[in-house]
């Protein structure tokens, strides 16, 4: 075995450098520093020791003496360099371990191969190889590689025998055999034990290539079944489409006149229904205005669904997002034809186009808004002649947009007459093979913001059940409009107006777009519904500030919905707000709308709502006709005070329900019975009216309802007992209050004095604000205890040594305790203070306030009585409660002369108080309080002496 030194170079892992073969491997700088030093010290080409490394950094044992064909600096990187090498013939180290690079080392050159390898094992290696190759040249994606494969298999049929063991180099290091493959043929200098290697390294890469061939083309075979499925799915739709077309051509047959006679199956229908949903949802994009940003989208993701296979879950995202958008009334959208397979959906869009909307030349309009509000709606003539102005000032909105909008047109026509019809309209193309550039043609409609068709926003604000609803609802159809009601109470997240973004899981349009969908036009009455009940911010957003959006003629022709990701115009939509009360609505929101208020209806008002609205609602509603019932004026009356204590009348309509179903049952047993229909229209006398025993034994149905039947139908009545409750006591005063839901009502002020040492202690979920006034109070009575002649001296404390207060003696001293009732219900506001010191005065001097009278008004320090908020409301709940005075702040007085119905005005008495003491005075009566006069001189006399009313 022949020895040299040759210098050493450590091959990468998992490099293996054949003899025969060729490498390039990367070296460092300092490495092709040295290799130059070598090349510029030899003569010829240097040849250096390529020894692979088994793991990084340790040199094995063989190894390929190379020559350095050439050193590159390639021009990307300057830090690292490349080393061409030829492989030469395999070497084996004659030292282990690990030495310097390119440090020189002994190594030997193993004895050439003398003896030719065997016959057999020739063979075996050349049958081996050339299966192999085949295999390579067939699968090769590659023509290069196919030829390159081709090449060597040539190669190998010529090749002679003794030359084979290097033909065993050559191949291994072109098949990419695995590292310890090519480490065995490295590490075998024996030629018939090289070409048994060989051999089998041949038949294990020829199994594992068959084996990735199947692997391939089964995932192969798969992905094209899904495209085959896709593409005969879309010919079978175009199959259909195109059925569809002749058989209406030829007089109206339809696919499902097929089924019937008996070519289709049952199992066919969802195949059916599908391609009519693809075909309905191409329609409607096609009708969507060319150019719009809406249509740009909608094609964007029509082409997607196209790509993307049926069943997956983004094709049903894809499909649902598409509904949604292409089901938005856009407002330069074409109405929609009729289809024969869409027909409801056809007709509910044609029935409510736009054209159709207003006829212009109606010149009643106004009369019949007037009518119509009227027939929906007793009373309210200021709300209504608002209303009427509002009306007024969309409908000349509407009729100047519509002037506009055929000028536009006329000047559109005429110019296309000029440019002789050059120019086309040309159709956004949704098939694969068209184009997707939309052409910029001159004649395509350009999208603009609209003048914003509608008048302010309105804001009703009312108690419950006062006809906020319906009057929105009126509205709508007097404007011949469709109407939308949404409901804001207690939505708490931006997303629920808004809409969620795409990407969240179940994702949807906010409900601004869901109302826009359900009423099929751009230009819908939306109600919002209780507007004082929406979420404050939170980590869920600001529902309040998306609602800003949506209201704001400035923005909202560009409202953007999440999910729908188009900005929607939403100028022609008249918005209607409602609320309870407006201590929760945010100022901005406020800012917006113009206030509309509702305070609630007199039992007169409310008598004539159930007789002419609520009674026919409720026989309608329960199956009978209105000669089968009748509510006396009594019972009617009975029911409205006895059973309803409420502003509006949702409980009044729920009661008079109660007494029409009872009526029901009645009179459904009497059919039963055998009774006879007829008989109910002649009045017959009852056993009541006659005296008599009715002898006949015939079912009888007495259709009028009395106010003694009340008890029966409606149980025991529910108000009856707290009027009794209410007697005029020391220290007992009733004030006036508004509910949190606007409702005005009567509420006590009760108080006593307890032993104590001067303190005043107010109970009952008061606000701040409620209890100063409490504080106010009591402070002025001790400032006027002597003036009252409560107490001897001017300063003298009325709670140390107040005379006749009821407990202890006169030095004791006590402490006030006020109350307001119900206790788990807030209060606040000032406007308790009148009534406040009207109890303590009632209590320290023990004089009553009568029980029909009710009071509110704010009060200062120097003893001023000043305005308070909610007085029709207040004087209404008064009404109710059979209050028969009321004692109001001077500064009010315009608000009882405007706002309260007249008939109210003349069943109470108001009074008007400037002062503390007017209050007083109107509360206890003229002189039964004993105030002191000044006298000349300044010595007070006392001429008058504490009275009871009792
Ligand atoms: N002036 C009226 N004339 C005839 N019916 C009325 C009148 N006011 C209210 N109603 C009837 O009372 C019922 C309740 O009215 P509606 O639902 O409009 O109340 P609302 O003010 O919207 O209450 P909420 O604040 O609770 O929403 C409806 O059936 C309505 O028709």
């Amino acid at each position: 075995m022949a020895t040299t030194r040759l210098p050493i170079l450590a091959l990468p892992h998992p490099m293996v450098l054949l003899p025969s073969a060729r490498a390039t491997v990367p070296v460092s700088r300092s490495l092709a520093e040295q290799l130059l030093s070598l090349i510029d010290d030899s003569d010829a080409l240097p040849v250096v020791a390529a020894i692979p490394t088994p793991s990084e950094g340790a040199l094995g044992e063989w190894g390929t003496a190379s020559r350095v064909l050439r050193l590159v600096r390639p021009p990307t990187s300057s830090k690292s360099y490349v080393v061409s090498l030829q492989g030469v013939t395999r070497i084996k180290r004659k030292m282990s371990g690990n030495v310097e690079a390119l440090s020189l080392e002994d190594v030997e050159y193993p004895a050439p191969d003398k003896i030719p390898p065997s016959k057999e094992n020739v063979e075996r290696f050349k049958q081996a190889a050339g299966r192999l190759l085949e295999r390579l040249s067939r699968d090769s994606v590659q023509v290069s590689r196919k030829e390159g494969y081709a090449k060597i298999l040539a190669m190998l049929e010529e090749v002679q025998d003794a030359r084979t063991p290097w033909m065993a180099d050559v191949l291994v290091g072109t098949i990419n055999a695995e590292y310890e493959d090519r480490m065995a043929i490295l590490s075998t200098p024996d030629a018939d034990t090289r070409l048994q290697t060989a051999t089998a390294i041949f038949l294990k890469q020829a199994s594992i290539s068959e084996v990735s061939r199947k692997i391939a083309s089964a995932v192969d075979e798969s992905l094209s079944k899904q495209q085959k499925e896709f593409f005969l799915r879309q010919q079978l739709q175009a199959i259909q489409r195109e059925l569809q077309t002749l058989q209406r051509s030829n007089g109206g047959e339809t696919v499902s006149n097929d089924k019937s006679s008996g070519t289709g199956s049952e199992l066919d229908d969802d195949e059916q229904a599908e391609a009519d949903d693809l075909a309905e949802l191409r329609r409607r994009i096609e009708a969507m205005a060319v150019g719009s940003e809406e249509r740009k989208m909608a094609v964007r993701e029509w082409r997607r669904l196209k790509r993307i296979p049926q069943g997956s879950v983004e094709n049903g995202v894809i499909r649902t997002y598409l509904e949604w958008l292409t089901s938005v009334p856009w407002p330069n959208s074409t109405p929609l034809s009729p289809s024969p397979s869409t027909a409801s959906l056809a007709s509910s869009s044609s029935s409510t186009s736009l054209s159709t909307a207003i006829d212009l030349k109606d010149k009643s309009f106004l009369a019949n808004a007037r009518a119509q509000l009227d027939a929906d709606h007793f009373g309210l003539e200021k709300v209504k002649k608002r209303l009427i102005e509002y009306l007024a000032v969309v409908r000349l909105k509407e009729m100047n947009a519509e002037r506009d909008r055929s000028a536009e047109e006329k000047q559109a026509t005429e110019e296309t007459k000029k440019e002789g019809g050059k120019a086309e309209t040309k159709d956004v193309v949704l098939h694969e093979k068209q184009s997707p550039k939309i052409p910029a043609s001159p004649s395509l409609p350009v999208i603009k913001r609209k003048n914003p068709i509608r008048g302010p926003i309105l804001l009703f604000v009312g108690p419950p059940g006062t006809g906020k609803t319906s009057l929105g609802q009126s509205i709508a159809k007097s404007l011949n409009r469709p109407f939308q009601r949404i409901s804001l109470g207690g939505v708490r997240d931006e997303a629920e107006i808004r809409g969620h973004r795409r990407t969240y899981v179940a994702s949807g349009p906010g409900l601004i777009v869901q109302a826009l969908r359900k009423a099929g036009r751009p230009d819908p009455v939306v109600l919002l519904d209780e507007i004082d009940k929406i979420g404050q911010s939170n980590f869920h957003g600001d529902p309040g500030a998306a609602l800003l959006e949506v209201l704001d003629p400035e923005q909202n022709w560009c409202f953007n919905d999440h999910y729908v990701n188009v900005p929607i115009d939403l100028s022609q939509v008249l918005f209607i707000c409602t609320a309870n009360s407006l201590e929760t609505i945010s100022t901005p929101l406020l800012d917006r709308c113009e206030l509309v208020q509702l305070s609630g209806y007199t039992y007169d008002e409310k008598l004539h709502i159930a007789r002419r609205f609520l009674l026919p609602k409720q026989l309608a509603a329960n199956g009978l006709e209105p000669y089968h019932v009748e509510i006396s004026e009594e019972a009617m009356l009975g029911i409205a005070t006895r059973y309803t204590r409420e502003a509006g009348v949702r409980s009044l309509e729920r009661a008079v329900g109660a007494v029409v179903r009872y009526k029901a049952v009645e009179w459904a047993e009497y059919l039963e019975q055998g009774g006879d229909e007829k008989v109910i229209f002649q009045s017959e006398p009852t056993q009541e009216e006659t005296g008599l025993p009715i002898t006949s034994t015939s079912p009888t149905y007495h259709r009028t309802v009395l106010e003694s039947d009340l008890e029966q139908i409606l149980g025991i009545s529910r108000y009856d007992e707290s009027e009794m409750e209410r007697e005029p006591r020391r220290g007992l005063v009733y004030g006036l209050v508004v509910t949190g839901s606007g409702e005005g009502g009567v509420m006590p002020v009760e108080s006593i004095a307890v032993p104590g040492t001067g303190k005043l202690k107010l109970t009952g979920s008061l606000g701040d604000v409620i209890k100063e006034s409490g504080e106010l109070a009591l402070s002025w009575v001790k400032r006027h205890a002597w003036e009252l002649g409560m107490v001897d001296g001017p300063m003298d404390d009325v709670l140390r040594v107040g005379r006749g207060i009821g407990i202890g003696d006169r030095d004791a001293g006590v402490d006030v305790h006020l109350h307001l009732p119900a206790g788990a219900q807030k209060k606040d506001g000032p406007s308790a203070g009148v009534t406040m010191t009207c109890a303590l005065v009632s209590l320290l001097t023990g004089a009553c306030v009568s029980s029909d009278i009710a009071m509110t008004g704010e009060i200062t320090l120097r003893g001023r009585v000043t305005a308070v908020g909610g007085i029709k409301e207040k004087v209404l709940g008064a009404h109710r409660a059979h209050i028969h005075k009321v004692i109001l702040p001077y500064a009010n007085r315009k608000d009882v002369e405007h706002d309260v119905p007249m008939e109210i005005r003349r069943e109470m008495e108001f009074v008007y108080a400037r002062t503390v003491r007017d209050a007083l005075d109107a509360a206890f009566g003229k002189g039964v309080l004993g105030w002191r006069s000044e006298v000349p001189g300044g010595v007070p006399v006392r001429h008058v002496l504490i009275e009871s009313r009792l």
